[in-house]
């Protein structure tokens, strides 16, 4: 079956540069890419490793007049920025071309777009956890967890720029919205799961719509990704039949969970040899309930679970 796929358009690009890699003084630059689509009103992100990943959206010229000034402060343009530069289409040597009739960039051997394949990260928006330090869920962790991974996994060009993904969603509460999963939580410290929480609010357990984060993808000219989630929904959902193949898995095991299981190998440990992850009671009954209940496909280990049968499963 065909699926039909939302409208994505980049409207604007910047570089940021980050914080991240501290250990090895690298501090990389990263590409923000927000984007508007036909299917809701909000301004989901990507954010990109490596500058020659290119959105077709964004390059392509919006109008035959648009001004290459234009072009320069909405992001579409090769090369760097420096101050007084005025062409966004031409850099050192290289100049884009386009096709008259659809103003589609035209790629050619300089200009090329990167496509091989490249990490993904689909992430969902989650205020409490990346924001209010919240140790009920490890989103936070895991969006730290997912830049690692492309820096040290990501295909590096010949300038040692790594490539990667991560698809930012803004599907708080797995689509929920932020009041309604602070209800949740409320019913949670009343003794309800996370998934019975949802359904006692008339949602389903998962509200979330991925093929915004497919149709992201291909607008940044991408077939081949490697995802790093523990969510099988979300590796059939992106899915596109001859368009984007998801090669492999790549399982976002907890950091709490590092001395029980030795899958982790793109983290700083500190000057002890330990990785911090999240403790809580809240975080163990969250993951409990994504294993036992939404099929995420983790090794459990054995201090997650109080009843022997279940503490022995391996579902991956
Ligand atoms: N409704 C609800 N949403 C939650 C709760 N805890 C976290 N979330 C939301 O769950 C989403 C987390 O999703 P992700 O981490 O992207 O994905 P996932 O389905 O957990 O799968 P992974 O890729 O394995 O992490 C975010 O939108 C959070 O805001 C909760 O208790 N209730
Ligand atoms: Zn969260």
């Amino acid at each position: 079956m065909i699926k039909e796929l939302p409208i994505v358009e980049c409207i604007a690009r910047a570089r940021i540069p980050t914080t991240i890699d501290q250990k090895q003084h690298t501090y990389p630059e990263i590409f923000l890419h927000l984007y508007k689509n036909n299917k809701d009103n909000k301004e989901h992100l990507a954010i990109v490793f490596g500058e020659d990943i290119r959105s077709k959206s964004l390059f392509k010229r919006k109008h035959k007049d648009e001004t290459q000034y234009e072009r320069l402060i909405r992001g579409a343009y090769i090369g760097k920025l420096e101050p007084n530069r005025l062409i966004a289409d031409e850099y050192k040597g290289e100049k884009l071309q386009f096709d008259e009739e659809t103003g589609e960039l035209i790629p050619n051997f300089t200009t090329n777009t990167y496509n091989k394949k490249v990490p993904v990260r689909i992430h969902s928006e989650c205020f409490t956890g990346e924001t209010a330090w919240s140790a009920r869920c490890d989103c936070g962790e895991q969006f730290d967890l997912a830049g690692d991974y492309i820096l040290k996994h990501g295909p590096s060009s010949p300038n040692n720029e790594r490539h990667g993904v991560i698809v930012y969603l803004r599907q708080e509460g797995r689509g929920i919205g932020l009041s309604e999963k602070l209800k949740a939580y409320n019913l949670q410290d009343l003794g309800k799961d996370t998934v019975e929480a949802n359904l006692l609010l008339n949602h389903p357990a998962d509200a979330r719509d991925f093929s915004i984060a497919s149709s992201i993808l291909l607008d940044l000219q991408l077939s081949e990704v490697d995802l790093l989630t523990n969510n099988p929904d979300k590796v059939k959902a992106i899915e596109i039949e001859n368009k984007l193949k998801c090669v492999s898995r790549i399982p976002m095991v907890p950091l709490s969970w590092k001395e029980t299981s030795n899958e982790i190998d793109y983290v700083d440990e500190d000057e002890h040899g330990k990785h911090h992850g999240i403790k809580s009671k809240e975080i163990e009954s969250y993951l409990r309930t994504k294993i036992e209940k939404m099929g995420h496909l983790l090794t459990t280990p054995l201090t997650l679970h109080t009843n022997t049968d279940a503490s022995s499963k391996s579902i991956e």
